[in-house]
């Protein structure tokens, strides 16, 4: 119940959030509102669930009764942040697509994964140490509270960042379609009739996304349980296996591994970009200093594009993931598990890069690298029947909807439901993922896993010499993952 709201989340609240986004005249832009209420509710459900006991004491006086309370209180907190946690993801991811020109597209993208990534380390960092006795008891008696207070006051710091930072555009009419959807259902019909009728590439960009991440969700969730059954399994001597060092050991060393991950990801969502050409390279004339023209000129030509990189990223994770049955070690383990920070950093990126690009296209935008020189793009939207005009906040003079357009600029109008529907097939195959997983642990691990069991009563044990199940399914996702990549290639086709 708990691990499915993630993906229940991704899959509902993006889409939505999107349609109503992209719809909304609010006089603080389309994505901000959004922004800050969905951030409001985070901190708060955030702190409800690193204080659900004591919330709950204060209004359940009986024991038991509260013990249940704070349970169910625990677990609607956790939905609630993951609900409202979607739909800031959602707004931010649009308001990259909105506000940069299509030839910023793909830094915008690289920026946001960067970020991405230097929250993730500060937040494994956070849990690393030992917060309490770096704070005392001031924000909470325990690890686990002050880090939803600290992750509480960094989502509110950075969400009003963000919306300080960002100037939006004001969504002024949108015209009334007669075919548009009406009524109660509107906004999922749109999104069903959108994804019924989505643009070649951008369906091929979904598709790619799709048998990527049909890989990617064992790892996420499994790879640092498995790194650390590995290190039980060959690097534990037998006579030490039941210590309580042993599993202590276990828990450390893959939260290590994931740090190193983690790490190796934020280097790369630093380093890559430069190193890669993005889809707007050719509009752009870079005058080097003359001594070092013909060294960045040469350097220029070998860049590989951007949907290279991507396949390659690809494949780089299925190498790794199908040398995870062969792990005899703990080290090999956390090696290959730091391998696939590389591919990481590019799967956050390059997809919102592409789409971002398709987007803006879709909005009218040109696109300056095309063959003829950036006239506009051939095709517009496909679904609903509306129009958008938009000026600059508070400029009530521009909006004639030709101002938005223009050379390369950024109209972004339905970056909202083309995101969401992005994030459909980012959810959908974590849920496949999920049911292959408890398929292979049934087969494999019918009892409990052999790591764990050593508690459990004999019947329950399974061969601890088998072949290790979380290994078998990210073996699988290997195999995803070439079909990911194939997908990707067709990219360059439609
Ligand atoms: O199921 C959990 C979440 O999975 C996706 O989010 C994760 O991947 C994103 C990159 O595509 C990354 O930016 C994010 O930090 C990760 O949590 C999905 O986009 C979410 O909707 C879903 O809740």
């Amino acid at each position: 119940m708990v691990w499915i709201a993630g993906p229940l989340s991704g899959l509902i609240v993006q889409p939505i959030i999107g349609v109503v986004a992209d719809e909304s005249k609010s006089r603080w832009g389309r994505r901000r509102p959004f922004i800050v209420m969905g951030s409001l509710i985070v901190a708060c459900s955030l702190l409800t669930l690193g204080f659900t006991k004591e919330i709950v004491a204060l209004f359940v006086l009986d024991k038991k009764l509260a013990k249940i309370f704070t349970i169910v209180v625990a677990v609607l907190a956790l939905y609630v942040t993951d609900f409202a946690i979607n739909a800031v993801m959602s707004c931010g991811r649009s308001l990259v697509v909105d506000t940069l020109p299509i030839q910023k597209q793909q830094s915008g993208a690289a920026w946001a994964s960067r970020m991405g990534s230097l929250g993730h380390i500060i937040g494994y960092g956070m849990g690393a140490v030992d917060l309490v006795q770096i704070f005392g008891p001031r924000l909470g008696d325990t690890q686990f509270k002050q880090l939803t207070v600290i992750a509480a006051v960094g989502m509110l710091m950075t969400s009003a960042i963000t919306c300080w930072a960002v100037t939006e555009r004001v969504l002024v009419t949108v015209r009334q379609d007669p075919r548009r959807a009406q009524g109660r259902f509107k906004v999922v019909q749109k999104i069903w009739s959108t994804l019924l009728t989505l643009p070649p590439r951008i369906r091929a960009i979904c598709w790619a996304v799709f048998w990527s991440w049909i890989g990617w969700f064992p790892f996420l969730i499994y790879s640092s349980t498995w790194v650390g059954e590995t290190y039980f399994r060959y690097d534990v001597p037998g006579d030490a296996r039941n210590t309580k060092d042993a599993l202590g050991d276990m828990g450390r060393i893959g939260s290590t591994a994931l740090t190193v991950y983690s790490t190796v990801t934020f280097i790369s969502a630093w380093i890559l970009p430069p190193l890669i050409r993005a889809p707007e390279d050719n509009t752009f004339t870079h005058r080097p200093p003359v001594a070092i023209a013909h060294w960045v000129q040469t350097l220029n030509k070998f860049k590989p594009d951007l949907l290279t990189a991507w396949v390659a990223s690809h494949l780089m994770f299925a190498f790794a993931m199908s040398l995870t049955p062969f792990a005899a070690s703990f080290r090999f383990a956390t090696v290959l598990v730091a391998l696939c920070g590389v591919p990481w950093s590019i799967a956050i990126w390059a997809p919102s890069t592409f789409m971002g690009v398709e987007v803006n296209k879709l909005g009218g935008a040109t696109d300056p690298t095309s063959p003829n020189g950036g006239s506009p793009v051939l095709y517009r939207r496909m679904s609903g029947g509306s129009s958008i005009e938009m000026r600059g906040l508070g400029d009530s003079h521009h909006s004639d909807p030709e101002s938005a357009a223009g050379a390369g600029n950024s109209t972004g109008e339905l970056s909202g439901i083309y995101f969401g529907i992005l994030n459909i097939f980012c959810t959908l195959p974590q849920f496949i993922s999920t049911f292959i997983s408890a398929l292979v642990f049934a087969v494999l691990e019918p009892g409990k896993s052999p790591e764990l069991a050593t508690d459990a009563h004999p019947s329950e044990h399974s061969d601890p010499g088998g072949t290790n199940s979380i290994a078998i399914c990210m073996f699988i996702g290997a195999i995803s993952s070439l079909a990911a990549a194939y997908a990707t290639t067709k990219l360059r086709h439609v």
